[in-house]
């Protein structure tokens, strides 16, 4: 595993106030810069208390012993081989695995996927040796004012708390996917071409779930695919990736790298890297995903509610930190274009089951993206869009 090296923190550097872009964007009223929490740890003699805005109010801290006793509890581990290929008895258990999934966890993990593990190895060094360069390097790379791709801490809450993790967000795949853009890493030399491959890879994949999402619900194969205006190469459709890092926490107990949240995806295909953090609430408790190596970790998100008639939940998730070592996960949120309206699938309602969620376009779902910047208005933004709301 690549290991982050600390440089000399610098107390006034010129790169750093591009990240001044981010504060405009939340609007905070006064100036504090946003450092990131690579640079925070990096500090002479170390960090041993975490700044204050980073501390969870006591509720919402982790019990990080008692995750892990729930670590067995069992998020599904689903074995894909075969599936693509013309074995249907394979490709019906495989549905009724996934559709069990679904309907019980919102989440579950998959092997043999199709994406090479090559590729994925390929995907994590290029990430880890991003985060890896110098701040300078990387800040060359920060986000623009009104851009939501770049270098920086998107989730930062400007009167909520933040979140211990650095984010790099680009798209990797779709009519956004933008190689050329200033803000998609030329470093590490093969960032660019390995983040296109993985980005065509991880889009067959999520067609493929699609289908068997479909299927397992008696749908046509490309119902969900359809209602979503989701077509290789045009429409809009793109795959926003997330790329997190979680530096090593002195307190772990009293922060979270990612608060609580459910993804406004259609899906989204997560990869992690050995050290675990990811923990999905589950009846009450905070279900530990253990890593599982080239496996992906997939979920549904609030498009796939909708579309579903909530049939299927997108399901709150979290991100917890260790002391020890960092943490990495890279997040693929298949996404929509801005203007395509997403409601329930006609073929699940009748008399007996109405519209639960009205249309809306995914652009107004997502409120212009100003949700990576804003803290959120409670957890749960779908519930805006309940028909009874
Ligand atoms: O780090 C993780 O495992 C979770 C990240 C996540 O939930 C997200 O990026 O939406
Ligand atoms: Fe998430």
């Amino acid at each position: 595993m690549l290991r982050i090296r600390c440089r000399q923190s610098r107390p006034v550097s010129p790169p750093v106030v591009q990240l001044k872009h981010l504060r405009n964007l939340i609007e905070e009223e006064h100036f504090t810069m946003p450092e990131m929490v690579q640079e925070l740890i990096c500090q002479p003699g170390g960090l041993s208390q975490v700044p204050s805005r980073f501390v969870q109010p006591v509720e919402e801290r982790p019990q990080l012993t008692g995750s892990l006793e729930h670590a067995q509890a069992g998020i599904p581990i689903i074995d894909m081989k075969g599936v693509a290929a013309a074995d249907a008895q394979r490709r019906e258990h495989v549905v009724a695995e996934i559709a069990r999934a679904c309907e019980q966890w919102g989440f579950f993990q998959v092997i043999n996927h199709g994406v090479a593990p090559s590729l994925m190895e390929g995907f994590r060094d290029v990430a880890c040796e991003f985060f890896s360069l110098s701040q300078q390097e990387k800040e060359e790379y920060a986000v623009e004012p009104g851009m939501c791709v770049g270098y920086g801490r998107f989730y930062e809450a400007s009167d909520g708390v933040a979140n211990w993790a650095d984010n790099l967000i680009l798209f990797s795949y779709g009519d956004e996917h933008k190689l050329a853009n200033p803000c998609m890493p030329a470093k590490p030399e093969r960032f660019r071409e390995i983040v296109d491959k993985y980005g065509r890879s991880v889009f067959e994949l999520f067609i493929l779930l699609m289908e068997l999402v479909s299927v397992g619900m008696g749908l046509e194969p490309d119902a969900i695919a359809k209602q979503a205006n989701i077509n290789r190469g045009t429409g809009g459709a793109a795959i926003r990736t997330d790329l997190n890092l979680y530096p090593p926490c002195p307190q772990p107990d009293l922060v979270l790298g990612s608060a609580p949240h459910a993804d406004r995806s259609i899906l989204t295909v997560l990869q992690q890297n050995q050290v675990s953090g990811l923990e999905v609430f589950k009846d009450g408790n905070w279900v530990r995903v253990p890593p599982i190596k080239n496996a992906f970790v997939i979920n549904l998100g609030d498009q796939m509610q909708i579309m579903t008639n909530g049939t299927y939940q997108s399901v709150l998730h979290r991100a917890v930190t260790n002391h020890a070592v960092e943490r990495y996960s890279f997040a693929n949120f298949l996404v929509p274009a801005d203007e395509t309206c997403i409601q329930p699938i006609g073929e699940l309602l009748s008399a007996s089951s109405p519209p639960l969620y009205r249309a809306v376009s995914f652009g107004e779902y997502t409120g212009g993206n100003s949700y990576l910047f804003k803290p959120l208005e409670g957890k749960r933004r779908i519930d805006a869009f309940l028909v009874s709301a």
